[in-house]
């Protein structure tokens, strides 16, 4: 069968191939290359400001696929549709993205694995439709953590005006695009210029603060990293056991420390718990990956489950 493989080497001697095969070829060929990368969507979000980001890092994958929910780009990596996707998981100033989070403790394992982050400065306008003006403003529509982070300003502007909820900052944009001009959505202010919409205000965001997200891989295509600094770890513990003091000690002697932990009740009850841990190591650690691989194995032959749900060097 005809591989591109070969021809890696070759499209970087762009000169060269032009000449070899002809400039539709090449153009051809590079789209050919190009690795897709899933992200929430539509055009103009957050995340697709991270995926930039993270791709001007990353050369080969340039082609960035919207999706219309978290739940949608996991379920794209895991069925192979995409190779790569980012997912929004911690604000500075309002904590976990609860989406991210529910994929994460659906299942026992989510199918897919952390091998980067990025991490992007967040600034919030209030864009309308063309015209409208604050008071002609009946409905204010955003991502939950978009609104979130301007309660404030909310509360001081726009009192009693209802609030409701978008799959994402730009859907929003969008929906305010296609509207009777009594809406105004919260979104970058990258998102005016795609959807043809006017900036009342800029910068309205509460306090100045950052998005973190995560870069995913299918499982069975991750490949850790031997010497990560920063490691995710999701730990189901038997309710009232020593498990995860004793595991965090393990991996302090290791040489990680906690970052954060988020905990979340299992099915249903108060007083179980599952927990994702993320620790980061400020020093270097030799083989890192196998030891942190170890403490865990020895939490699962104490009756623990253990999952290394990310790893990776920042
Ligand atoms: O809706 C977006 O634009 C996103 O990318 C999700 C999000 C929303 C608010 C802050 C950071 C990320």
């Amino acid at each position: 069968m005809f591989s591109l493989q070969p021809f890696r080497s070759l499209l970087s001697l762009a000169g060269v191939t032009t000449v070899a095969f002809g400039l539709s070829a090449v153009i051809q060929l590079k789209l050919a290359l190009a690795e897709k990368f899933g992200y929430l969507g539509p055009q103009g979000t957050y995340s697709e400001q991270a995926t930039r980001v993270y791709q001007s890092t990353m050369p080969g994958f340039e082609q960035a696929v919207p999706y219309n929910t978290i739940a949608a780009i996991a379920a794209a990596i895991k069925s192979g549709e995409v190779p790569r996707g980012l997912i929004p998981i911690e604000n500075s100033d309002s904590g976990f993205v609860t989406e991210t989070y529910r994929l994460i403790f659906q299942e026992l394992d989510p199918g897919w694995r952390v091998i980067d982050e990025v991490t992007i400065p967040i600034a919030s306008s209030l864009l309308v439709k063309p015209g409208t003006q604050a008071g002609d403003v009946k409905k204010i529509i955003s991502h939950p953590n978009a609104l979130r982070g301007l309660a404030t300003y909310l509360q001081q502007n726009f009192p009693n005006i209802p609030l409701v909820e978008a799959n994402s900052t730009a859907a929003a944009a969008k929906e305010v695009s296609n509207g009777d001009g009594t809406t105004a959505a919260i979104a970058a202010s990258a998102a005016a210029k795609v959807y043809g919409l006017e900036t009342l205000a800029n910068n309205i965001q509460d306090n100045d603060y950052e998005t973190n997200f995560w870069v995913i891989v299918k499982t069975n295509q991750t490949t850790f990293t031997a010497h990560p600094n920063h490691v995710i770890i999701s730990l189901l513990v038997p309710s009232g056991s020593r498990m995860f003091s004793y595991t965090v000690a393990e991996l302090q002697d290791v040489g990680f420390h906690v970052v954060n932990v988020n905990s979340t009740p299992l099915d249903g009850k108060i007083h179980s718990y599952r927990y994702l841990i993320g620790l980061k190591s400020d020093s270097n650690v030799s083989n890192a990956l196998k030891k942190v691989n170890a403490v865990l194995k020895a939490a699962q032959r104490s009756g623990g489950q253990a999952l290394l749900i990310g790893a990776y060097r920042r």
